[in-house]
């Protein structure tokens, strides 16, 4: 890593607490930048949260993979108010997609007992190891999705997905962290016995690195993780470096620090090694709405990732001060000044965090700082706050946000296509229940041709539907089937438009799809017929109380159709 002259950071509260420790972990870096003549320039983004969701209807703009990668690296708070937003959107629409995109595939996860915070464990001895956890595939896959919702047949389904360069890179990562410590020691989390595709190719995998690699000097070994994560706990001190896979390096990253007294401390680098993307730095805890708003979030987690990623860019004068003023100050204590989660009484999120502050810059607070030094902050550290304009009328959103939902269900298919011709590239199968699966999805695309086919719908009316985007402005890209749809409509005026949706349907009258669907289709019949269109064309419509989730469901619809397609 080359280490820059200038440091451009991007800078992303996010949600909940991450929104109270990011101003310490700011003041902490820009201490750390004015003690050591470091340029820093720091430039603040609202998106990545759930109150730009809650205004844009997307955790991020259009364009967040051009803005972000022009930044040599990303602070990021937390992300997540899953009373607003369900966790899964507010994740994978935003910091899920950092990792993948951006190939952060290495997460980087300290665990230490820091001097003056109490362990829970009675004997916890010397706790000083470090989780590599794979951050892109794994157990975090978006292969999978849900067919018969609701019914009797209703099938859920996500794979794990493992690819060999996936895991190769991350063992070798975790090798060499090994190699250069004192300890020399590598611990593998499995789970061969009973996960018995893919665990069984982790081991093979390190055990054929491991011999090509020349490791011999470190010591290797492997558990299960059911039994690792009980040796964490009984003996936590033996550890050294710990790798595992996306969701066992996630469970263990939060019980190692929950095993040094509190989560509140951990820190997190997502790191893209080659240095091609930027790397996310952020703390290992969520945005904790339980404390929201009390003041009392510890911010430690926040600075640490901040330190971590001075010494990531090979600051580590910077880095090592900035660790030994997180240090003293917990060593010193004083339950008025840390939070209480480590068992402080009054201390507040800013209290720790200017105490942190203050050791940083030597004593020296910033209001008695000379003349150049002052210049340097302003010049060196300095924000500049985006503001989007809230000019465009809410039409002209919600028009934007549908054609932007068709451009990524669009990209997505289209990714999704690649990738599966990949896997059938290298043989490899889908299991047997995405085979069930997709193999009904098949037989009911036929059962729904013959069905349209007895309702007059032709062969060539639904080719041109498969061709067209879903745009209910776009009469003539409907087709004359639609029409024909619109005038059963009209027949049925009478009746009350209600009593023809399903009950799901009714509560659901803030959803885009729904509301078009209300306008369009007034009995049973005709409601079936138009589900059979769309999903055809793998767009099945799954009304719900908020239009993202329809959006969800026909992503997870359209990789079945996709890989139905592969195999029919
Ligand atoms: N990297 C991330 O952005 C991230 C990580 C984990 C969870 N989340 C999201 O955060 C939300 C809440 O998740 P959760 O409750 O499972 O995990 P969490 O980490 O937010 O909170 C777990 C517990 O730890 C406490 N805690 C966490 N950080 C603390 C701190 N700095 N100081 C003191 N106490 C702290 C909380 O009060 C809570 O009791 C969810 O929306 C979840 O998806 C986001
Ligand atoms: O990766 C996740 O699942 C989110 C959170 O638990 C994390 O560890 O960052």
């Amino acid at each position: 890593m080359i280490t820059p002259q200038k440091l451009r950071i991007a800078v992303i509260p996010g949600d909940g607490i991450g929104k109270e420790v990011m101003p310490l972990g700011l003041r902490c870096l820009k201490a750390a930048a004015l003690k050591f003549d470091l340029a820093l320039e720091f430039t603040e983004f609202d998106f990545a949260s759930c109150d730009y969701y809650l205004k844009h209807g997307d955790m991020m703009p259009e364009d967040w993979h051009s803005t972000l990668s022009a930044y040599d690296a990303i602070y990021f708070g937390a992300v997540g108010m899953p009373d607003i937003v369900p966790d899964h959107v507010s994740l994978w629409g935003s910091l899920l997609k950092f990792r993948r995109e951006f190939d952060q595939y290495i997460s980087l996860r300290p665990c230490r007992l820091l001097p003056g915070i109490p362990s829970p464990l009675a004997n916890p001895g010397d706790i000083d190891f470090w989780v590599v956890r794979e951050n892109t595939e794994g157990e975090y896959s978006s292969i999978g999705g849900k067919i018969f919702e609701g019914t009797e047949r209703e099938v859920v389904i996500q794979e794990t997905v493992m690819t060999r360069i996936g895991v190769d890179r991350v063992l070798n990562y975790a090798l060499n962290l090994a190699r250069s410590r004192p300890k020399k020691h590598l611990t593998s989390a499995t789970k061969s016995n009973g996960i018995s595709i893919t665990m069984p190719y982790w081991d093979e995998r390190l055990k054929a690195l491991s011999a090509e690699g020349g490791y011999d000097d470190l010591k290797i070994d492997k558990f299960h993780i059911d039994i690792l994560t009980a040796w964490m706990v009984l003996k936590p001190s033996q550890f050294d470096v710990v790798v595992g896979s996306n969701l066992f390096g996630d469970i263990l990253s939060d019980l190692g620090p929950a095993c040094t007294g509190t989560i509140g401390v951990a820190p997190s680098g997502n790191i893209n090694p080659e240095g091609k993307f930027p790397s996310l730095f952020e703390p290992v805890h969520g945005s904790a709405p339980d404390i929201y708003g009390k003041g009392i979030a510890n911010p430690v987690g926040m600075i640490w990732a901040g330190q971590m990623m001075l010494q990531h860019f090979g600051f580590k004068d910077a880095a090592d001060a900035m660790m030994k003023a997180i240090e003293d100050v917990l060593a010193e204590g004083g339950s008025h000044i840390i939070t209480p989660d480590m068992g402080g009484s009054t201390g507040t999120t800013e209290s720790l965090g200017a105490a942190i502050e203050k050791k940083i810059l030597g004593g020296a607070a910033c209001t008695h700082l000379n003349g150049r030094r002052r210049s340097f902050i302003r010049h060196s550290a300095h924000f500049i706050m985006t503001k989007k304009s809230d000019a465009t009328s809410s039409s002209v959103r919600v028009r934007d946000n549908q054609r932007r939902s068709r451009l990524r269900r669009a990209e997505l298919v289209q990714s999704l296509q690649k990738r599966v011709q990949e896997y059938e590239r290298q043989g490899v199968a889908a299991t047997l229940e995405m085979q069930q699966a997709a193999r009904k999805v098949a037989q009911d695309n036929l059962r729904l041709r013959a069905l349209l086919a007895r309702h007059g719908v032709s062969s060539e009316e639904i080719e041109s539907f498969l061709r067209y985007p879903e745009d209910p402005s776009n009469a003539e890209a409907r087709g004359p089937y639609l029409q024909r749809l619109a005038s059963g409509l009209e027949q049925q005026a009478s009746r009350k438009e209600e009593e023809y949706l399903p009950n799901d349907a009714q509560s659901s009258h803030q959803s885009l799809s729904v509301r078009w669907t209300r306008q369009k289709i007034t009995s049973h019949k005709l409601w079936g017929l138009h589900n059979y269109l769309h999903a055809l064309r793998g767009l099945k419509i799954c009304p719900t109380k908020r239009p993202r989730d329809v959006a969800i469901r026909r992503f997870t619809v359209n990789q079945t159709r996709v890989i139905s397609h592969i195999l029919w």
